[in-house]
């Protein structure tokens, strides 16, 4: 039988972690600092899946990314190449049955929104998601209607408390490394009695991701963004030369992406990425209610738009009513070339 959520000191966190290029991701580093908040005295463990030397070179990554980490866990196994959510939920469901975690944390994005639901159906848990604030070990708060208000919501329900987390709200300190002398072990997950049953239900085709030296969009400090008023991919060009003179991210409304200028993970809003950068420039975005869903929590919020009525204004801390063919270009003109 399982056993009731039980509060702090005796917390014990499954942090699910992504990696790339033998590093584990900021998001999933955020992880860890949302797991270091379920209580003074959690022992961290975090879960990495994959194959070859890049996996092994994360694991010693995610060893010395945060001091609080306890152990790190590696499942290293070519059914693991590719981070497809049938065989991870099964890997989250063996680890949990054998390590009895009180809570399981995941970075809300489509990494953990793709693998926690299912791990949480094999588990019997109902998970609670975009957590931005762990105010006990099962009390938390998340945004609801697109952001509009905040849900404060007790987690009732047996072990293990699943969650996913918006990493924005839980930065990571930039000297949270661990000393060299300080890294957690590192252990290889048995993968012997593990089942292949529906393993193979959803196969990899391929991963496609921006080939660029600019900032990745879900950390970056200036973000601009595009919506439907840039008209056309050739005009986003304009917007890319823009970011690389700001070393920025470059975003875009969902109006911008069903229209194929960008691809889809630029897309920013309640159902593309979160992002808080200092500064947020917004060129022909109209402000919808689901696009400033992502972006609210920007520090300045610099918007460009022909109709002075657009709802954009509304949260812009600065807002220039023009035409953003004619503004971008002077901008280009004026702004230096990055050193
Ligand atoms: C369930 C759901 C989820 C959604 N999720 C998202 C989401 O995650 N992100 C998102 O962005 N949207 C999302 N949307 C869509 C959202 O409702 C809006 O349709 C979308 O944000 C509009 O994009 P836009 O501002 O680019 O386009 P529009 O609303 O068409 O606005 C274009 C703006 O450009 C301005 N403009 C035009 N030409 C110029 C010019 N030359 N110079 C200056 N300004 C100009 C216009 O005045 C206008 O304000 C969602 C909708 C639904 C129903």
């Amino acid at each position: 039988m399982q056993k009731a959520v039980q509060l702090s000191s005796l917390a014990s966190t499954l942090v699910l972690a992504e990696h790339e290029a033998g590093f584990i991701k900021a998001a999933s580093v955020s992880a860890v600092v949302a797991a270091n908040s379920v209580s003074k005295d959690n022992s961290i463990s975090v879960l990495l899946a994959g194959s070859g030397p890049s996996l092994q070179e994360a694991a010693a990554h995610a060893a010395s990314c945060h001091p609080s980490v306890s152990q790190v866990l590696v499942a290293d196994s070519e059914k693991f190449t590719y981070p497809l959510a049938e065989p991870w939920a099964k890997l989250v469901h063996l680890v949990q049955q054998r390590g009895g975690y009180s809570h399981i944390i995941a970075p809300s994005g489509s990494f953990g929104k793709n693998i926690l639901p299912r791990a949480a159906a094999l588990l019997g848990v109902s998970p609670v998601t975009d957590v931005i604030e762990i105010l006990e070990s099962n009390l938390f708060i998340r945004p609801i209607y697109a952001g509009n208000a905040l849900c404060t919501v007790r987690n009732t329900g047996v072990d293990p408390c699943m969650m996913t987390i918006r990493s924005i709200s839980f930065p990571v300190p930039p000297t949270s490394a661990n000393s060299k002398s300080n890294v957690s072990p590192i252990s290889q997950v048995d993968l012997s009695t593990f089942s292949e049953d529906s393993v193979g239900k959803s196969r990899y085709v391929k991963q496609t991701s921006q080939n660029t030296e600019r900032p990745d969009l879900g950390n970056a400090r200036v973000v601009v963004t595009g919506g439907r008023g840039l008209k056309s991919a050739e005009n986003f060009k304009m917007l890319e030369k823009l970011a690389e003179k700001l070393g920025a991210a470059v975003g875009a409304t969902r109006a911008a992406v069903d229209q194929g200028f960008v691809p889809n993970d630029l897309q920013v809003g309640q159902t593309g990425k979160i992002v808080a950068p200092e500064l947020y420039m917004a060129f022909g975005v109209s402000g919808a209610i689901q696009h400033l869903a992502g972006m609210r929590d920007s520090k300045v919020i610099v918007a460009v738009n022909k109709d002075a009525d657009a709802p954009i204004f509304q949260v812009a801390d600065y807002g220039l009513v023009g035409d953003l063919f004619e503004v971008i270009p002077e901008l280009l003109e004026k702004l230096p070339e990055k050193k």
